[in-house]
Order: structure tokens, then C-alpha cells, then sequence
């Protein structure tokens, strides 16, 4: 536990993620502590497939939020990628909070990742017990004792990211264990990911809705372009491209007479407008890049960089 204690009046700043099975409510706890919707939450697993970053600033600290997909056995080539990108991320922060849900039994899924984590030695390990708000106090108790007998926690603190409890707690400790330095971002900006990435994010999001059992894993979105309008400054065009992993596929997205894009375009430039606060044409086009998943080239060109 180096560097918990010091001087008050020092400003610290560094880097925290969290870790955690699939589904146990990373993405809503960062969403909770940056204070605004940065990334994509969804009931089904595995939608966060990016490190995106949100910070929190604070009078006394900077925490900048790294978003980690979930840690996972890899089944596919991109699970593969997933858990690379999560071990080397692991190791470049300074604390990390590993998540379990209150209300579920920890299962062999939390023991792959305790282990994962034991071997980053460097690195303090703050145990969080989420979706408190799903579970009563005696169940709480008995997940946290459950918990400590998991692997050796820095810490171990119960939240509700939904009830917004412990939150302020949470935040105190991580910071407690980041280095005295200057903010990292100056001028307080939520987040560093590209507005294009995050755009895409949102239409990936719009197009899962709906049709997640029939297409799990097999969406990605890329945005080729964004531009203002010529000789308007109210209107940014926007072009992007799902693609998907088969023809058959393909007809499910574009529904009949093209009436599920139609909607999934209505609904995704909505949010679009919402993020960037101004007008929105959106330009989407659906292509079938065969089993996108396990081929190296593709992934490199949907963003999954090595
Ligand atoms: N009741 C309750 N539900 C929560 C809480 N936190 C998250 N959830 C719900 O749990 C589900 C999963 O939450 P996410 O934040 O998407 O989980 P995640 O761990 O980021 O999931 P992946 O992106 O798949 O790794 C969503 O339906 C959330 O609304 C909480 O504190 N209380």
C-alpha cells in the first residue's frame, strides 16, 4: 500500500481501470464516477471493446479512467487481442479495481482473473464489490468476506454505481494511490478518445439493439469521415460503415426494405447530435467483411491494432 499516506495539500494524478467478468458493471461505475455518459453500457456482455478514457477531476486530484474490455478465456482471435490489450494495460496503471457483483457467487470466471492479477505484482489491486443495491446487507457481508479469501486486495469496498453509494469512497482510495504529479490532462476535458471512436461506439450500440442474440460479436463500425457541411457551420456529415460477418447477417441489420437502418441511422444520429451538440447527417452503409473476428488484416483495419 505505498504512497497512501502523505501530505493532503499534494496534487496527485495517474491511471486506474477495472477489471472484471463480463456484465458485472464496469462501464456504468466509470460512467458514475467521470459523471457522464462516455462509455456504452448494455445488459449483454462484452460491448466495451475499446480503452476508452474518462477523468475525473478533482481540486486535489486528476484519476484518469481507462475502460477495459472485459477479461476473458480468448475463444477467438480478438479474444486474444482483448486479453493482450488488457494485460499490458494492467501493468501501465497504478491502481487497479477489480469488480465483482454483489449479487452473483464468485465463479471460476473471478478466479482466472484473480490470478491474472496476482502475477501484476507491481500494481495495488483495489477489490470492488458492485450492484450492492441488487443485494442485502447480510449477502453484501458475506461477498466481501468471499472476496478477501479471493487474493490479497489493497482494499476491498462495496458500491452501487446505480444508487450512487460509496462512490466518493471509491474515488478517495484510487486517488490515494496515484503518484504526486500535475494534472495529466489539463483543462479538465472528459474524455481523450477521438470523437470518431466514439461515434462509432454509439452507432455499434444503436445497431446491436434488438437483434444481440442473433449477432452477438459480429458487428464493428468504422467512421471513414467527419466534416462540417460546406457553407454550413450548423451540419457535420457523417460516414460510417458496419460491417458485419455474413450475407445473412447483413439482411437482419438492413431489415425489410431497409427499415431496421433506417432506424438504427435515426437513433444513432440522435445520440450523435446529443455528444456533439450540433446537427448531424449521417451516411451508413452496411458491408459483409467475411469472419472479420479471426482475420489478422481485418481486425487491423476495424481498429483492433496489435
Ligand atoms: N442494479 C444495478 N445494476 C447495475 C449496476 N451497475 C451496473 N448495472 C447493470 O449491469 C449491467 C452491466 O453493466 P455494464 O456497466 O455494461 O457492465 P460491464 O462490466 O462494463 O460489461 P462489459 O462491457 O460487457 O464488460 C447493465 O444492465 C447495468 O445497468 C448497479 O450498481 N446496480
Amino acid at each position: 500500500m505505498g504512497g497512501v499516506s502523505s501530505s493532503a495539500t499534494e496534487f496527485r494524478a495517474g491511471f486506474a481501470c477495472f477489471v472484471g467478468r463480463p456484465n458485472v458493471g464496469k462501464s456504468t461505475l466509470m460512467n458514475a464516477l467521470v459523471g457522464s455518459k462516455v462509455a456504452i453500457t448494455s445488459t449483454k456482455p462484452q460491448t466495451t471493446r475499446r480503452a476508452i478514457r474518462g477523468i475525473v477531476n478533482r481540486p486535489d486530484a486528476q484519476l484518469v479512467v481507462v475502460d477495459t474490455p472485459g477479461l476473458h478465456r480468448p475463444r477467438t482471435l480478438l479474444g486474444e487481442r482483448l486479453d493482450s490489450l488488457v494485460l499490458s494495460t494492467l501493468t501501465e496503471v497504478d491502481v487497479i479495481g477489480f469488480c465483482l457483483p454483489a449479487d452473483e457467487a464468485i465463479g471460476k470466471g473471478d478466479r482466472f482473473i484473480a490470478e491474472k492479477l496476482a502475477a501484476v505484482k507491481k500494481t495495488p489491486v483495489i477489490a470492488i464489490v458492485t450492484k450492492c443495491d441488487l443485494a442485502g446487507r447480510e449477502r453484501v457481508a458475506e461477498q466481501l468476506l468471499a472476496v478477501s479469501r479471493l487474493g490479497e486486495f489493497a482494499e476491498i469496498i462495496p458500491v452501487s454505481a446505480a444508487a450512487g453509494e460509496q462512490l466518493d469512497v471509491l474515488a478517495r482510495e484510487l486517488i490515494a494511490r496515484l503518484p504526486v504529479s500535475p494534472p495529466l490532462y489539463p483543462g479538465g476535458e472528459l474524455t481523450d478518445e477521438p470523437e470518431q471512436v466514439l461515434v462509432g461506439e454509439l452507432i455499434r450500440e444503436a445497431a446491436l439493439e434488438g437483434v444481440r442474440d442473433e449477432l452477438p460479436h459480429s458487428i464493428a463500425v468504422v467512421v471513414e469521415e467527419m466534416a462540417p457541411r460546406e457553407g454550413r457551420d450548423d451540419l457535420l456529415d457523417v460516414y460510417a460503415q458496419m460491417f458485419v460477418e455474413r450475407p445473412s447477417q447483413k439482411a437482419i441489420v438492413i431489415g425489410p426494405k431497409g427499415a431496421r437502418l433506417k432506424d438504427v441511422g435515426s437513433r444513432a444520429r440522435a445520440q450523435i447530435e446529443a455528444l456533439l451538440g450540433t446537427h448531424v447527417y449521417l451516411d451508413l452503409r452496411v458491408k459483409v467483411a467475411k469472419d472479420w473476428q479471426r482475420d489478422p488484416k481485418q481486425l487491423r483495419r476495424l481498429g483492433f491494432y496489435d
